[in-house]
């Protein structure tokens, strides 16, 4: 048995799955830094592996960009393949000037303007939240590696490109340290399912200071946040 978007048979996708946007980042993650990685899916390109990391039985999957894919991915990794821990591996848009290109967060909540939660929860605001587990396993993992990490906030949006100046002032008043794309979406469907998650971010560009990186490093040079989210498998 498979699912719409995984030709993975059940079983062949560990517990503990690792959520790259970018299908690249799997790949290179899987090819660089697993043992034993096997291509479990290539269904429209969005690659999945399954591997090893110091023996511990680990998956890799692209999710795509933006919370309607990602909730394609998440909901059939839970409920096909039984994932209990999903990791969100990505990059992000820095939005204090003190949080530089690099750096890694580790997000406890994540705001932001999903249409589905808006639509599932009629209105009301739900608080997206990391799973604590996770969260202080990543954080004693990284400091044992001696890798600082922020805790805090971040937003997930729909819209990359936008119009609007100083969109994200009030969002920096609020104490938001960074912009991506998935991670609502992915605690609101963690919690629904019973299942946990985290999200292990690199900032990718400041927004403020208008600094960014090139797309092979955004595939490639995140080397303290995957180190992070492998030891949690
Ligand atoms: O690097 P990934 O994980 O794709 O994450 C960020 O990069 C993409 C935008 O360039 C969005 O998916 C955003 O969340
Ligand atoms: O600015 C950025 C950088 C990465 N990802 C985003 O969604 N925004």
């Amino acid at each position: 048995m498979s699912s719409i978007h995984l030709e993975a048979k059940v079983g062949d996708i560990a517990e503990t799955v690792l959520l790259p946007g970018d299908p690249l980042r799997a790949k290179h993650v899987a090819e660089t830094m697993l043992d034993d990685a096997v291509c479990y899916n290539r269904v429209r390109g969005m690659l999945g592996f399954t591997g090893y990391y110091n023996g511990n039985r680990v998956s890799i999957q692209g999710t795509g960009m933006g919370m309607g894919s990602t909730s394609i991915y998440v909901n059939e990794l839970i409920t096909t393949y039984k994932a209990k821990n999903l990791i969100r591996v990505g990059t992000c848009g820095s939005i204090q000037e003190d949080i530089n290109l690099g750096q890694v967060l580790l997000a406890m909540s994540a705001s932001g303007d999903c249409d589905a939660n808006s639509l599932y929860f009629e209105g009301m605001q739900y608080a997206a939240t990391a799973d604590f587990d996770l969260l202080l396993k990543a954080y004693n993992a990284a400091k044992s590696m001696n890798i600082k990490t922020y805790q805090g906030s971040v937003f997930s949006t729909n819209t990359f490109y936008d119009t609007r100046e100083n969109r994200w002032e009030k969002w920096k008043k609020q104490g938001i340290l960074g912009v991506e794309m998935e991670t609502q979406i992915l605690f609101t469907l963690a919690k629904r399912f019973g299942v946990k998650a985290l999200s292990v971010l690199t900032v990718s560009d400041n927004i403020i200071t208008g600094e960014g990186t090139s797309s092979l490093e955004r595939e490639q040079s995140f080397n303290d946040m995957m180190k992070i989210a492998l030891e949690l498998a």
